[in-house]
């Protein structure tokens, strides 16, 4: 691997590559495939002794980008979750990983700041109020450059780059900038806002810009991909497509000079035959029928499987049950309410505040309603739970809880549906959700209307035997035929099929300017 100088220009975003001087060297070694995300997919754990464990890390990106780096046996660049750490996981099989290391500081002001108190809260119909800070956004550049560097150090000649979320999203024009050579797939695993709302940041064009650097853009589902496409004309100056985007068809396109960068809705998913085939096995079964056995056997096991975030609508899940018990149409008796909670970004103000408001709640909820001291009704766990055992729970619900505020796509949901082989159970899922667009036989509800939320619950309890199953073959269908690796290969495929594309950009169609009108 040839290692990549930084950038030589004062300003390191706006910047012109003209693929010529010091980074046009020899061709480069290194791998044909990197993913470059914010974190590795194992988190380095310093434990009280001094001794190092790498655990795996939260959350769904690294769900789903996982099994593919190991079918490729491609390079991973990220960050291994703790401050001043450049060690690499000891072997990770079939993955070469490239640790980037960050400083206190730039944990605090790039991930704590920038990314989650700033632009989370932004793309997350502002659920909390987002943070500016010209500091933040200061770091937030300079890590994102290190990013660049790192993926420009660990690809080869040509190479496949996929740059991972909102976290790296100037990394695909300062990569460009470093490596005009290599293609840049950029993937946003959350929502991308409305554009009134995008109008906030004080550096939207930087980001949009920041974007444009890639080949292809992703996004889970049309509605972003067209906000994207509006602000690239209004706030970049570009020359768009205008029609539908579809879900994995019907791409937009941005012209940037003679560039044609592509703009497209892939929903991510889960390896769903592997989940599949674990849940049926004889372990996870005898261990699912013992998790009904601890609980007291109730009639009723509500499960609700997330990182403790406010964006997950842990609360309104909470308040429906607390209500639905007050007002008997929920048996206390009867009824245990499991809520697994994922530590997360547990620095950030509004997470701390979010944490109290729960377990407050999960508090009044067992002191009114519980009916022994041993058998709680709601069951609550703020730590990671292992994989196999979170597969036994899914197997062990009758109701599965998923009532995010927004979220990007919600992996849970379908984790859940790949482990109900037996047609059982039933899932109550937030139409804020991306997977909403997908599990249309849910019991849906709007997390903002509670008495929605309550009559979602109640229906799904008492659902028939005749219609859970047909609800749940509705889902496993969607599911089992739309799983990660189908994800991985739309995007991949549309990003590899260019060429003839850029010679002869846009054949068929319209592109329009930004214009007054012209919205
Ligand atoms: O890395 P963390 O700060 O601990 O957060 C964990 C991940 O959370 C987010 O996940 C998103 O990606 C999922 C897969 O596409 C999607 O289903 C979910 O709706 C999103 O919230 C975040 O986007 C990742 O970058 C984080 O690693
Ligand atoms: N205690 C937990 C909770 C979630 N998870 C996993 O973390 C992932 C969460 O993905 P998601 O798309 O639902 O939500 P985010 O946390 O990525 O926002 C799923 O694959 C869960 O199975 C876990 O491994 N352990």
């Amino acid at each position: 691997m040839t290692p990549r100088p930084a950038g030589t220009g004062t300003d390191p975003i706006r910047d012109n590559a003209s693929g010529e001087g010091p980074n046009r060297a020899a061709p480069h070694d290194g791998a044909e495939f990197v993913v470059v995300a914010n974190r590795l997919p194992v988190d380095k754990e310093i434990l009280p002794d001094g001794t190092i464990n790498w655990k795996r890390s939260p959350g769904g990106l690294v769900t789903a980008l996982e099994p593919i780096l190991r079918a490729n046996t491609g390079a991973w660049v990220g960050w291994s979750g703790i401050p001043d750490s450049d060690d690499n996981p000891p072997d990770i099989e079939g993955i070469d990983i490239h640790a980037v290391p960050l400083s206190t500081q730039e944990i605090a002001e790039y991930y704590e700041g920038f990314s989650n108190a700033t632009l989370w809260p932004l793309y997350h119909d502002v659920i909390v109020k987002p943070e500016y800070h010209r500091e933040w956004w200061n770091t937030y550049v300079e890590v994102n450059r290190r990013f660049a560097e790192a993926a420009s150090r660990a690809a080869g000649e040509g190479a496949v780059v996929w740059v991972q979320d909102y976290q790296l999203q100037l990394v695909p024009k300062m990569l460009r900038m470093l490596r005009p050579d290599v293609k840049i797939g950029f993937f946003l695993h959350i929502p991308f806002p409305p554009v009134e709302l995008f109008m906030q940041m004080p550096w939207r064009t930087e980001i949009v810009e920041g974007l444009l650097g890639a080949d292809l853009i992703g996004f889970h589902l049309p509605g972003g991909a067209q906000n994207f496409l509006f602000l690239a004309r209004r706030l970049a100056g570009q020359a768009t497509s205008k029609g539908t985007v579809g879900v994995r068809s019907r791409f937009g396109v941005v012209q940037v000079g003679f560039r044609t960068v592509r703009v497209g809705a892939f929903p991510i998913s889960i390896d769903s035959g592997e989940l599949a085939a674990k849940a049926k096995t004889k372990k996870i079964r005898d261990r699912a029928a013992e998790i009904r056995r601890e609980l007291g056997n109730p009639k009723t096991i509500m499960l609700g499987i997330d990182r403790l975030d406010y964006t997950k609508g842990i609360d309104v899940r909470l308040k429906a049950i607390s209500e639905l018990l007050d007002e008997e149409r929920l048996d206390a008796s009867e009824t245990v309410m499991i809520q697994l909670a994922t530590p997360s970004r547990e620095r950030v103000e509004s997470y701390k505040r979010m944490r109290a408001g729960i377990e407050q709640l999960v508090g009044n909820i067992n002191g009114n309603h519980s009916h022994t001291v041993s058998r709680p009704v709601v069951q609550y766990l703020h730590r990671p739970v292992p994989r196999d055992e979170l597969i036994a729970f899914f197997v062990a619900a009758d109701v599965m809880l998923v009532t995010p505020l927004r979220d990007g796509m919600n992996l849970v949901a379908k984790e859940y549906v790949a482990c109900r082989s037996d047609l059982g159970g039933a899932l109550v899922l937030s139409e804020f959700t991306g997977a909403a667009a997908e599990l249309r036989s849910a019991y849906q509800a709007n997390p903002y209307d509670l008495d929605g939320v309550k009559d979602a619950i109640e229906a799904a309890v008492n659902q028939s035997e005749h219609e859970g199953r047909r609800r749940m073959r509705a889902l496993r269908r969607q599911v089992l035929t739309h799983d990660v690796d189908k994800w991985a290969r739309s995007f991949l495929g549309t990003l590899s099929e260019n060429s003839e594309t850029e010679l002869e950009p846009n054949r068929g169609v319209h592109l329009v300017e930004d214009s007054l009108d012209n919205t």
